[in-house]
C-alpha cells in the first residue's frame, strides 16, 4: 500500500501552459479520437489534499494503476511532449449568464460531462457549485471556473467556462467575471421567457462587448414555447435570435451545437504576451493550507511560477508558490499566457488582500495603468448578530474571522447590547448575502445566533457640518445635532404577467416607491420601474413580490445613490425607560402604525409584573402610541369577609402605595422571546 501512496510521477502533467491539457491515453494513433478522450489523469496534489485519506489512497491507486497500465504498452509516453498545442487562436473563454433556475449549472455540467473533462461516474449535480448550501438551495454562491477541452472540425480547442452566480447580490462578481470573457451563453428557459435578471445580466455582457450566444434551455418540457420565447427575446433584449440554439440541458438536447457554437462564434483572445503583465482576478477563496487562490485571467503578457507579483489595488507584493490551471480540479502549469484563465497560490493570507476586480502584474515590470472596474466591496445591509448562549460570543468572533478570510465583502464590528448581551453588528451586500453568512455560522461553526432586523446605512448630516454614517438607530446623533438624514434608494425593475400589475404597483407604492415607467414587453408581459428606499426592500419585499404575482414575477434592483428623506428614530419605553434594541430609524408617516404594532406585540409577550407597566412608542419625548400591561393583584381583601369598609379602603390604600414604590424602583426584564418575536415583527411592518 505504501507505494501506492508515493507521489506520481511529475511527468504526468505537462509543465507548459500552452500544452497544458494532462497527458492522454495514446491510443494506436495520435488521431482527434485521442485527444478528444477523456481525462484520465486530470489530478493535481493539491485537489488531491483536499480529499479524505481513504479517498486519496482510492485517487493515487487509480492514477497509479492507470499510469502503470500506460507504461505497459498502450497508452502514454511519460516525459515526452506528446499533447495537444493549444495556442492563443483556439482558446475561448466564455460564462454563462441567465435569470436564477433557468439552468445554468446543469449546462455548466453537461459541457463538462460532453467535453470529457469530468467523468460521468465523477459526475454530480451542479458539479460546479461546491458548497453544501450551493447544492441544497439550488445557487450558484462562489464563481467556478473549468478549464475544457473540446475537438471541432478536427482541430483541438481549449474553451474555459467562468460559472457566475445568479443572484442580485453578487452583480460585481458577475461584471467582474464577464469582464475576463470573450462571449457569453445567454440561457433563458424556454418555458418562462425573459426575467428580470436575464436582462440585466444581458447588459452587463454588452457593456463588456461581448458575444452572446442564445441558448433556449429546457425545450424538453411540456410547457416549453421556444418560438414566444425567441420572439420575446427579439423584442425585448433585441438580440438576432435566427441562430439562437435549442436545448436541453437535462436531457443532452444540444450539448455539442452549444460548444460547436463557442468555438465557431466566440472570438480568441488577443495574443498580447509581450505587454507588461496584467491579470484581471475574478475570484478568490481561502484555502487552510495554502493561503489565498486567486482565480484570474492573463489580459496582457505571461506569469510563471517564481514571479514576484503585484496587487495594484491592494498595493502588496508576493512570490508566486503555484499556478495551474482549472481542470475542474487545479492543476499545476510552469506559467501561462495572455488570454488563459488560471489560479495562482502565492501565501496571501485573506482575500481581502486580493478582491475580486484587482489587476495583478509583475513587481518590477508593472502596468502603466490597472483594469477598469475595480470596486471596494460596500455592504448595503446590516444587522446585529448575538449568540443565544453568552459563553459563545469568542466561538462567534472566531467564526466570523474565519469566514471574512474568504469574504471580502463581510464586515463585522463588535456590538453590546443590554437586551442581548455581546455580540457583532455585520454588513452584507444584500439579503441572499446575510442569510448565507447566518447560515454558514450555525451550520459549519455549530452556534446558535440571534439576529435583529436587518437595517441599512443612513448619511446623517450633522449640525456641525461634520456627514456621519450610521448603520445602528442607536448610534443615531440627538435630534438637536442633526440637521438631516440621507438614506440609500434602489431603482427596482419588475416583470410581470400583466394580471399581477395592479398589486405589484400597490406593494411598491406601500413601500414608498416612486413611479418611474411601466412598459409592456410582449403580450402578456409588463416591466414596471420604481425608484425605491432600500430600508423597504430588506424587509419581505421579495416575498411579498412573489407571493402576490404567485410566483410568476421577478425582480432586479440597482443601487441608485442616496437622497434626504422625512427620517425619525421610533424609540420604545418600557416602564418609563428606553430599550436601546428596539429602536428603529423609519420615517415619519410610517411611525404611527410601526409604533402601535410593536407596542402590542410587546404587550403579549412581556409577562405581567406585580405593578402596572406603561409600553410606550416616542418619537424623542413625544408619545406617539402607548399600551399598559395590568398589575398582577393579590386580593388583600379575602381574609376579611364581612368587615368594615372603612377597614377595606385601608387595605386597599396601603396596597396602591406599595405598588407605586414597586413600580418607582421596579425594573422590567423583557424576555429574550419577546424581542425575538418583535424583530419578526419588525421585519413584516418595516
Ligand atoms: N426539464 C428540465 N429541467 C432542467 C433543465 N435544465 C435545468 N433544469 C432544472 O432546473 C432547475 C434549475 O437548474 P440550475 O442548473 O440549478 O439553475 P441555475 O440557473 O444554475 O440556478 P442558479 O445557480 O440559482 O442561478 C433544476 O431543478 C434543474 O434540474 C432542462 O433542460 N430541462
Amino acid at each position: 500500500m505504501a507505494t501506492l501512496l508515493t507521489p506520481p510521477p511529475k511527468l504526468l502533467f505537462s509543465t507548459d501552459s500552452r500544452t497544458c491539457c494532462p497527458l492522454q491515453p495514446l491510443a494506436s494513433s495520435s488521431s482527434s479520437s485521442a485527444l478528444s478522450s477523456n481525462l484520465s489523469f486530470s489530478l493535481s496534489l493539491p485537489s488531491l489534499l483536499n480529499t479524505t485519506t481513504s479517498n486519496r489512497k482510492r485517487r493515487w491507486r487509480r492514477l497509479f494503476c492507470q499510469g502503470k497500465g500506460a507504461t505497459n504498452g498502450t497508452a502514454v509516453q511519460v516525459g515526452q511532449q506528446r499533447l495537444l498545442k493549444v495556442p492563443v487562436p483556439n482558446i475561448r473563454n466564455f460564462s454563462i449568464i441567465a435569470h436564477i433556475d433557468h439552468g445554468k449549472s446543469t449546462l455548466a455540467d453537461k459541457l463538462l460531462e460532453t467535453t470529457g473533462t469530468v467523468q460521468k461516474r465523477e459526475m454530480k449535480d451542479q458539479f460546479l457549485d461546491n458548497m453544501d448550501l450551493e447544492r441544497e438551495r439550488g445557487i450558484t454562491i462562489k464563481l467556478q471556473a473549468a478549464r475544457m477541452r473540446y475537438v471541432c472540425d478536427g482541430e483541438p480547442y481549449c474553451l474555459n467556462l467562468i460559472d457566475t452566480p445568479g443572484h442580485v447580490d453578487f452583480s460585481y462578481e458577475v461584471s467582474r467575471s464577464l469582464a475576463a470573457c470573450e462571449g457569453a451563453l445567454l440561457v433563458v428557459d424556454a418555458s418562462q421567457g425573459v426575467e428580470a435578471q436575464t436582462l440585466a445580466n444581458v447588459y452587463l455582457a454588452l457593456e463588456n462587448n461581448l458575444e452572446i450566444i442564445t441558448v433556449l434551455n429546457k425545450i424538453d418540457l411540456p410547457g416549453a414555447e421556444p418560438d414566444r420565447v425567441l420572439q420575446e427575446i427579439e423584442e425585448v433584449i433585441g438580440l438576432d435570435c435566427s441562430n439562437a440554439i435549442l436545448c436541453s440541458a437535462k436531457e443532452g438536447i444540444g450539448i455539442t451545437d452549444i460548444l460547436n457554437a463557442v468555438v465557431k462564434r466566440i472570438p480568441p483572445p488577443t495574443d498580447t504576451s509581450q505587454k507588461p503583465l496584467r491579470a484581471l482576478i475574478f475570484d478568490s477563496y481561502y484555502d487552510p493550507y495554502r493561503g489565498v487562490i486567486v482565480y484570474f485571467r492573463v489580459i496582457d503578457g505571461t506569469v510563471k511560477k517564481g514571479d514576484r507579483i503585484y496587487f495594484m489595488a491592494s498595493k502588496k507584493d508576493y512570490f508566486v508558490d503555484e499556478i495551474g490551471v482549472l481542470s475542474p480540479n487545479q492543476l499545476e502549469v510552469d506559467e501561462l499566457y495572455a488570454g488563459e484563465v488560471g489560479y495562482i497560490s502565492a501565501s496571501i493570507r485573506s482575500v481581502a488582500d486580493a478582491r475580486v476586480g484587482d489587476t495583478i502584474t509583475h513587481f518590477s515590470r508593472k502596468a502603466e495603468s490597472s483594469l477598469p472596474g475595480y470596486e471596494e466591496a460596500t455592504p448595503m445591509v446590516f444587522c446585529g448578530l448575538f449568540p443565544v448562549d453568552a459563553d459563545q460570543f469568542p466561538e462567534l468572533r472566531e467564526a466570523l474571522e474565519k469566514l471574512q478570510l474568504n469574504d471580502a465583502a463581510l464586515k463585522f464590528e463588535p456590538e453590546t447590547s443590554s437586551a442581548m448581551g455581546f455580540g457583532f453588528r455585520c454588513g452584507f451586500l444584500g439579503l441572499l448575502h446575510m442569510e448565507i453568512v447566518q447560515e454558514r455560522l450555525e451550520r459549519e461553526y455549530n452556534l446558535s445566533l440571534i439576529t435583529t432586523a436587518p437595517s441599512v446605512v443612513y448619511r446623517v448630516n450633522c449640525t456641525s457640518g461634520e456627514t456621519v454614517e450610521c448603520s445602528n438607530p442607536s448610534a443615531l446623533p440627538e435630534p438637536g445635532l442633526r440637521r438631516s438624514i440621507e438614506e440609500p434608494l434602489v431603482k427596482i425593475e419588475m416583470l410581470t404577467p400583466k394580471d399581477y400589475i395592479g398589486s405589484l404597483m400597490e406593494l411598491a407604492q406601500d413601500r414608498r416607491g416612486e413611479f418611474k415607467e411601466m412598459k409592456y414587453i410582449a403580450e402578456n408581459r409588463a416591466s414596471l420601474t420604481y425608484k425605491l428606499p432600500l430600508a423597504e426592500m430588506v424587509g419581505d419585499f421579495f416575498d411579498q413580490l412573489k407571493s402576490r404575482s404567485k410566483g410568476y414575477a421577478s425582480m432586479e434592483y440597482t443601487f441608485v445613490g442616496y437622497e434626504e428623506s422625512d427620517l425619525i428614530k421610533l424609540d420604545i419605553h418600557i416602564n418609563g425607560e428606553p430599550v436601546e434594541p428596539l429602536a428603529t430609524i423609519v420615517h415619519k408617516d410610517k411611525a404611527y402604525p410601526i409604533g402601535r404594532a410593536l407596542t402590542q406585540k410587546l404587550k403579549e409577550l412581556i409577562p405581567r409584573q406585580m405593578f402596572k407597566v406603561p409600553i410606550q412608542a416616542c418619537i424623542g419625548s413625544k408619545v406617539i402610541a402607548s399600551e399598559a400591561l395590568s398589575a398582577i393583584r393579590k386580593d388583600v381583601l379575602a381574609k376579611c369577609y364581612g368587615g368594615d369598609i372603612t377597614r377595606k379602603k385601608k387595605l386597599l390604600k396601603k396596597q396602591a402605595e406599595g405598588k407605586k414604590r414597586m413600580k418607582a424602583i421596579g425594573k422590567v426584564d423583557v424576555p429574550q422571546e419577546a424581542f425575538m418575536a418583535v424583530l419578526k415583527l419588525e421585519k413584516e411592518v418595516l
